[in-house]
């Protein structure tokens, strides 16, 4: 075998290269580009990003609303960049923290018409590197794999035949064991990637049926809810709720997915938060950092439950997004089981607002 690295392997590094401030190149349609992540990009290698060829910086129309920056990509604006742009000034376009201090940005002049394809490849690997969801976008002439070698960069190419998709990887089983819980005894199963994403884990309390629905939990990875004992939201208590109820029925299977903070990853949560604290309601606040107000894909629980032989399910959950994603995915949801638990007066606009807004059932 070759020790060439795959499409995968290319986007575990691309990943992370992208976290430690190393542009990579990515193309697209034919197109190659620098793409770099300006929430870590150091200020020599901004400079050099910008000395050359037309640089843009890609948002999210979210971001670009909360600028009052015109739309004319749709999901995404494009805005040139001056090669002088000071560190700071790229900072307050991506990152909101500073946006109520100092409100005043601009004029902006988007670009408007061509093609935004590279520029929404790079704006959804930043997100899969739970990165702040922008980019800095440099295309150059020439072919990727030649360029990325000339700099010693790595490369991808999402969209080919053979490219790895930036939106979801088959998991696979990677070890499981016994493990006794104080809600009962169980078996611990993790799933891995093998793009460099992060593991799943599938939580076997006794040994469910598969025969008959498994009373079954999607649950999203909370470090302040599930290990801190958050008040903010009621995470700790469902996930403790879910195991206690699976221990009762007599067997069940809580997948303890980890998408921390909706998808956006603890950094960008803790960012969310800050501006929870200046008044944004939590849908608000992951609009302002530019992203979706939930950008979980649920996909991976119905491949982890397809893996573990599950089709057919009694869903604890009271978002009805998970049972329409598990049946969309063919799994048979028998049963949408209410988990209404860790109620307090700290979250109780917090859930109030996922009912308004996301659909939640009270
Ligand atoms: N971005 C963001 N994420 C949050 C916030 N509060 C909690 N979370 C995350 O929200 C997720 C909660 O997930 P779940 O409890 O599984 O899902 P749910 O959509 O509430 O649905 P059910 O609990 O099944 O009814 C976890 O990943 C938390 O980290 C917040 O204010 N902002
Ligand atoms: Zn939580």
């Amino acid at each position: 075998m070759s020790f060439e690295p795959t499409a995968a392997e290319r986007l575990a590094r691309a990943r992370s290269d992208l976290r430690i401030g190393l542009p990579v190149v990515m193309v697209v349609g034919g197109r190659a580009a620098l793409v770099a992540a300006p929430e870590v990009i150091a200020p020599d290698r901004l400079r050099a990003f910008l000395s050359d060829g037309d640089p843009v910086l890609a948002i999210t129309h979210w971001r670009a609303e909360t600028l009052k920056i015109r739309v004319y990509d749709g999901d995404l604006a494009r805005l040139p960049l001056d090669p002088e742009t000071a560190a700071a000034d790229l900072r307050a376009l991506i990152d909101p923290s500073g946006d109520l201090a100092n409100p005043m940005k601009g004029p902006f002049f988007p670009l408007r018409g061509g093609d935004a394809e590279l520029h929404r490849a790079a704006i959804t690997l930043a997100k899969s590197a739970r990165l702040l969801p922008a980019a800095l976008v440099r295309e150059v002439e020439g072919e990727g794999p030649e360029i990325a070698a000339r700099h010693g960069l790595t490369w991808l190419d999402p969209a080919a035949p053979e490219g790895e998709p930036l939106d979801l990887a088959p998991v696979s089983p990677v070890v499981s064991a016994r493990l006794p819980m104080s809600a009962g005894d169980g078996r611990l199963h993790i799933f891995r990637p093998p793009d460099g994403g992060e593991d799943h884990y599938a939580i076997e309390i006794g040994k469910p049926d598969r025969g008959a629905p498994v009373l079954t939990r999607l649950h999203s990875a909370c470090f302040t809810g599930d290990v801190l004992g958050s008040l903010k939201c009621d995470c700790g208590p469902q996930l403790n709720g879910a195991l206690a109820q699976m221990a009762e029925a007599g067997g069940g299977l809580l997948l303890y997915l980890n998408q921390e903070g909706r998808g956006i990853g603890l950094a960008n949560k803790m960012r969310a938060y800050s501006l929870q604290d200046q008044g944004f309601d939590t849908v608000e606040a992951n609009h302002r950092l530019g992203f979706e107000d939930d950008e979980r894909d649920f996909r991976i629980g119905a491949a982890i439950l397809g893996k573990m032989g599950v089709r057919t399910v009694r869903l604890l959950t009271n978002n009805p997004r998970k049972v329409d994603m598990l049946t969309g995915c063919g799994i048979e949801v028998t049963e949408r089981v209410p988990l209404q638990v860790g109620r307090n007066p700290l979250n109780a606009a917090y859930l109030a607002t996922k009912a308004a807004k996301s659909g939640h059932l009270l």
